[in-house]
C-alpha cells in the first residue's frame, strides 16, 4: 500500500508541476481542465477554506479513482449480461441503427434519443451496483428504522445490492430485463430508493452525471460499432458471473469476448 501510494504521489506531483509550468509560462493562460481549476482555487488567498497542494493532489486522485474503474466495471457487466441474453443485442442495435444510422458514431447528445440503451444501463446498475453497500454512514442520533432501534454512533450500511434484487420491489429480480425500465420514470439520481447505484443524500456520488454519460456513450458505441459473441466453446449459460468485492465490484474473471465491426470500414480509422 505504501509503495503504491508513493508511486501515485510521484505521478500526481508530476501532473501538478506540469500544470504549474504552463500557468507560469503561457502568456494568455486560461484554465483548461480540472487540475487547472483546482490550482486556481489553491492560489486564491480569499478562499474561506484554504486549498493546499496536497488537497489538489487528493482531489485529483479522487477524481481518477472514482471516475475510471466505476464506469469500466459497469460497461463490462452490461456486455456480460447481454452476452448471456444475446437476443437483447438485436433490440439495442435496432434502436441504434434507427436513431444514429450506419454512417457515424454515437455522441453524448444522442443519449436522450436512446431509451433502450438507457434502460440497459439502469438494469446493469440494478444488478451490479459498483458500491454494493455504498459508503458507510454513522447514525447521528438514536432512531428507529423498520422497527429496529439504531443507537446514536452506530455504523450503518445501506445494502443497495440486496435492494436491487428484492422480490418485493422487482418482478423476477434475478432476470436481466432492461424493458422493465422502458417508459418508467424511475431514475438513478438518488430519489428512487429502490435504485441507488450512486447513493443518495449529501454524500451521494458527485460524479454521477459524468459517470452516467461516460457509461451510456461508451456502451452505446461498443454496441453500435461491434457485433459481440462469446469465444467458440462458451455457451451463454456457462458464462461465469461471479463478482469480487473490493473498492468496486468487478467480475471475478475478466470478460473474454469476440468482436467484429458492424459499421463501414472508414469509421474505424483515426
Ligand atoms: C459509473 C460511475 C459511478 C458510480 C456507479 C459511482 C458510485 C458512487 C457511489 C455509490 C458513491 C457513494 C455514495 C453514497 O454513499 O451515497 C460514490 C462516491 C463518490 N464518487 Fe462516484 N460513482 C461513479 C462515477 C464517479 C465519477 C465519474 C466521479 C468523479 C469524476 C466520482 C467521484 C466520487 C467521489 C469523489 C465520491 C465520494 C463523495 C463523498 O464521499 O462525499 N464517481 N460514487
Amino acid at each position: 500500500m505504501k509503495v503504491l501510494s508513493k508511486k501515485f504521489d510521484g505521478f500526481l506531483e508530476h501532473v501538478l508541476d506540469e500544470h504549474n509550468a504552463r500557468r507560469k509560462d503561457e502568456k494568455n493562460y486560461v484554465s483548461q481542465d480540472m487540475v487547472d481549476v483546482l490550482l486556481d482555487l489553491a492560489s486564491d488567498p480569499n478562499l474561506e477554506v484554504k486549498l493546499e497542494r496536497h488537497g489538489v493532489k487528493a482531489f485529483t486522485q479522487d477524481l481518477l479513482a472514482g471516475g475510471t474503474e466505476s464506469s469500466a466495471v459497469t460497461v463490462e457487466w452490461a456486455i456480460s449480461e447481454l452476452l448471456k441474453k444475446p437476443e437483447l443485442f438485436g433490440k439495442a442495435t435496432e434502436e441504434l441503427d434507427r436513431v444514429i444510422g450506419q454512417s457515424r458514431w454515437v455522441t453524448e447528445k444522442d443519449i436522450p434519443d436512446l431509451p433502450y440503451i438507457e434502460a440497459i444501463v439502469k438494469e446493469t446498475m440494478r444488478m451490479h451496483p459498483v458500491a454494493p453497500m455504498l459508503v458507510p454512514r454513522c447514525a447521528r442520533e438514536d432512531c428507529k428504522v423498520a422497527g429496529y432501534d439504531i443507537q446514536k454512533g452506530t455504523r450503518v450500511l445501506v445494502n443497495v445490492w440486496t435492494i436491487g434484487r428484492d422480490p418485493a420491489l422487482w418482478e423476477k429480480p434475478e432476470e436481466f430485463y432492461p424493458d422493465r425500465f422502458v417508459g418508467k420514470d424511475i431514475d438513478v439520481k438518488g430519489h428512487d430508493y429502490e435504485l441507488l447505484p450512486f447513493g443518495s443524500g449529501r454524500r451521494m456520488c458527485p460524479g454521477y452525471s459524468l459517470g452516467l454519460k461516460v457509461i451510456q456513450s461508451n456502451l452505446a458505441n461498443l454496441l453500435h460499432g461491434y457485433k459481440w459473441k462469446l469465444p467458440n466453446d462458451v455457451k451463454p449459460e456457462e458464462l461465469d458471473m461471479d463478482e469480487i468485492f473490493g473498492l468496486s465490484t468487478p467480475r471475478k474473471i475478466p470478460l473474454v469476448a469476440i468482436v467484429e465491426p458492424r459499421l463501414p470500414r472508414h469509421l474505424y480509422s483515426l
